[in-house]
């Protein structure tokens, strides 16, 4: 478990101060794939650097298994860090040395002896799919290759954590995905947390089961990714989630709804969302078997997260206002999120 208590962070340089964290309170759970999500500067980074000790809180602690990391001594952290794997956006291998050495690096650190070294570095070699490449060097792999030796070597401490610090950023999206996928197998077969930081929030949809979101040193939002994509309370994070799930009725639909309406004042629009159950029941049809309201659906979208389908659908609704009252608090009833859309000619 990692758990930040109170912690807060601030650089001075060329006597700027800079608040680059300020009071985090969070707890990742063993065994979960954290996201940490932000724009640049929000404070990511630096937030990941005190897991690992690279740099220390100026208030507050870091807790790791039980171990408040402030009370360690140089050599009790040495033990901490080696159980902490990472991996980088730019990979960090050592050019002059072959893919075997790379992966081969932790493990002469710790004097581990010649055949050891060897088994187990072919065998990450192999659970990272490039047992034929031990020889070559890094720069005669692509990009997805030279991540795949980061993940062998961040593992060859056999790591409780894993740390992920915008590793697939400079992946193009189908490398991306086989490297996710990657980071997904590790936590399933090995029980590793991960804690990745990225600010692209497809990543934290394809693999995170739980997400924070930061902004100027502070979490502004934390929890389940379908509770966070579901109903995203902050702007910054509902900004996020809207580049994943497309929650904005089309111009194109917009336009036409007037062509055919008119005027705009008899158009009754609503946003329903449906999460989890509210998603695989017919309720839609429901409303409409009930002949009280015609419902007119202009547009939807559905994503899965964490195996939730995650819905989203713009319908209008006609019918006298008692009618269109009642069919909203049926949905709702029936779990379905539904908001009225005041404004949405302007859109
Ligand atoms: N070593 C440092 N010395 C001084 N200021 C720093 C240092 N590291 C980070 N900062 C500052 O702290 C703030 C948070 O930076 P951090 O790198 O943690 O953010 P980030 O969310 O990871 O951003 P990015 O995605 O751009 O890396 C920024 O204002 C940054 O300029």
């Amino acid at each position: 478990m990692i758990k930040f208590e109170n912690v807060s962070k601030q650089y001075e340089r060329n006597g700027v101060t800079t608040q680059a964290l300020q009071d985090i309170n969070l707890t990742i759970q063993k065994g979960d794939i954290y996201g940490i999500i932000g724009y640049s500067g929000a404070g990511k980074s630096t937030l990941v650097r005190l897991i690992n000790f690279l740099e220390k809180p100026t208030q507050g602690n870091v807790i790791i298994q039980n171990q408040s990391l402030n009370q360690l001594s140089n050599s009790q952290l040495r033990q901490v860090r080696r159980k902490i794997g990472m991996i980088f956006q730019h990979f960090n291998l050592l050019e002059s040395k072959t893919v075997y050495e790379n992966v081969a690096i932790p493990l002469v650190l710790i004097k581990k002896d010649k055949q050891a070294i060897k088994k187990k570095v072919f065998e990450l070699l192999e659970f990272v799919g490039l047992s034929d490449k031990a020889s070559s060097y890094p720069k005669e792999l692509s990009g997805g290759q030279k991540q795949r030796i980061g993940i062998a070597r961040a593992l060859a401490n056999d790591p409780d954590i894993l740390l992920c610090d915008e590793a697939t950023s400079a992946l193009d999206p189908q490398t991306t995905q086989s490297i996710l996928e990657l980071i997904k197998k590790i936590n399933d077969k090995y029980r590793i947390t991960v804690v990745l930081i990225t600010h692209e929030m497809h990543v934290i949809q394809q693999i995170c089961h739980k997400v924070a979101v930061m902004e100027k040193g502070k979490i502004i939002e934390h929890g389940n990714v379908v509770d966070v994509f579901g109903h995203p309370k902050h702007k910054t994070t509902q900004k996020f989630v809207s580049s994943v799930i497309n929650d904005q009725i089309p111009k194109g639909v917009v336009e036409n709804l007037l062509e055919i309406e008119g005027d705009k004042h008899n158009i009754k629009l609503f946003k329903l969302e449906f999460l989890g159950r509210s998603a695989s029941e017919p309720i839609i049809n429901a409303l409409i078997i009930q002949q009280k309201v015609v419902v007119n659906i202009l547009f939807a979208h559905m994503s899965e997260i964490e195996k939730t389908v995650l819905g989203s659908m713009f319908v209008q609704l006609k019918g006298s206002d008692s009618n269109i009252e009642e069919s909203v608090q049926f949905l709702r009833e029936n779990g379905v999120n539904v908001t009225e859309i005041q404004h949405w000619e302007n859109n």
